[in-house]
């Protein structure tokens, strides 16, 4: 048993492999296994904290008699949890998911603009601090918010803050027979200083957003310009096969495979015979075509983990893992038989020389390139139009 198995089994590492399980079946049935949804819920989640964080403070106050609010207290935490509840729901069902505002980010920025405001009312002489969470529930949209929506979110913010303060002032006039001119000092103070800062968080909160747009938009044109290189790499850009660097690749990790637990596999080299007469006859272009038309048609005939590229010029490379010598063989004149009826070929039937070799232990993929370029060059010295074992 190697030191990593013998790890494996020790008791405290059984647990904490049975720990990890367990965390990991609890995080998919809170937060969902798809990826995006993840997401949605793990906002949702630190809104969730951010509530119960400010709740704590703000039930410490009431508890050391600092502010009384009474009943209406009961029912902004009735208010706050039964919306956060239908935004769970919402999110982890799935149901949100045929809205473009997925996250559901406006509907909660305005739940959030009312419980601030809702809040407001009642923090009584600690209201100017509620006001923070209004800069952080505006920030919140900055992940996905475009900039209009942001701007209008902005303002109805600042007419619920309005509304909060005319609602404020009347109630405590109510109570006490006229309005506190301390007190509503403080709201326009706060008003005024509200009506600076937030449309100037939600400007910066709507360039992070747009930022974030851009940074997208370039990581997606990056991730195909990488496609394109990769393709480009190891691709043969005239016939699409794979390229001479490529399967130079294929071999070693062959070879590799090999080493850890042998399998048997082969290679054929297949050289075009005769391919200068095509090109002086018909031209570079027709020469082109016949290249693309050949590739076609030998890859249409091969077995799924076999693989042909191009080795250069009219010349090609068949791996063949997991194929002996025998079958090999019968693979690629089977190639040669398909090949001489080539649609367009019809006055001149095409052909190849082949030489097959199959990997010996203890060879490099040198040796084997070797043996099977030597048997090819038999073929051609015997006639051409043969594949040879030999
Ligand atoms: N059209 C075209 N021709 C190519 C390409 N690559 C190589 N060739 C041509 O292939 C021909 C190969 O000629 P040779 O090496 O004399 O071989 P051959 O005429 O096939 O004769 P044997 O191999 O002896 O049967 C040359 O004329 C090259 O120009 C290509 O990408 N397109």
């Amino acid at each position: 048993m190697d030191h990593e198995a013998r790890v494996a089994t020790l008791p405290g590492a059984r647990f904490r492999a049975r720990a990890q399980r367990r965390v990991r079946h609890l995080a998919d049935a809170v937060l969902g296994a798809d990826n995006r949804l993840r997401i949605r819920v793990t906002q949702w989640l630190i809104t969730v904290i951010v509530y119960a964080g400010c709740g704590l403070v703000f039930g410490l106050a009431v508890h050391g008699d600092w502010v009384s609010v009474g009943g209406p207290a009961l029912a902004w935490c009735v208010f706050v949890a039964s919306n956060l509840v239908a935004v769970y729901i919402a999110l982890r069902t799935g149901w949100s998911a045929r809205f473009q505002d997925a996250g559901l980010t406006t509907v909660q920025i305005v739940m959030g603009v009312v419980a601030v405001c809702w809040a407001y009312v009642l923090a009584g002489p600690f209201r100017t601090a509620v006001l923070l969470a209004l800069l952080l529930t505006l920030v919140y949209g900055a992940f996905s918010l475009g900039w209009r929506r942001i701007m209008a979110v902005t303002g109805f913010a600042l007419l619920a803050l309005v509304a909060a303060i005319v609602i404020r002032n009347g109630a405590v006039g109510a109570d006490s027979g006229r309005p506190q001119v301390e007190g509503l000092r403080i709201d326009l103070f706060n008003l005024g200083m509200t009506t600076v800062l937030l449309p100037a968080t939600s400007l910066v909160a709507a360039r992070l957003s747009s930022l974030r747009g851009k940074l997208r938009l370039e990581r997606r044109a990056l991730k195909q310009a990488l496609g394109e290189v990769q393709r480009l790499a190891t691709r043969d850009e005239l016939t699409g096969l794979p390229n001479r660097r490529h399967m130079q690749e294929l071999l070693d990790r062959e070879h590799a495979r090999h080493e850890r637990s042998p399998q048997v596999f082969s290679v054929a080299l297949i050289d075009l015979d005769h391919f200068k007469r095509i090109n002086d006859c018909h031209g570079h272009a027709a020469g082109d075509a016949v290249l693309r038309s050949f590739a076609l048609t030998a890859v249409a005939g091969l077995r799924g983990q076999d693989v042909m590229g191009r080795w250069g010029g009219e010349e090609f490379l068949l791996l063949m893992p997991g194929t002996a010598a025998d079958q090999a063989l019968a693979s690629v004149q089977r190639m040669l038989g398909k090949v001489r009826h080539l649609p367009y070929m019809a006055d001149e039937a095409l052909s190849f020389s082949a030489g097959v070799a199959e990997y010996r232990a203890g060879d490099t993929i040198a040796q084997l390139l070797e043996q099977a370029d030597a048997r090819m060059y038999a073929a051609k010295r015997a006639g051409r139009g043969i594949v040879r074992l030999d």
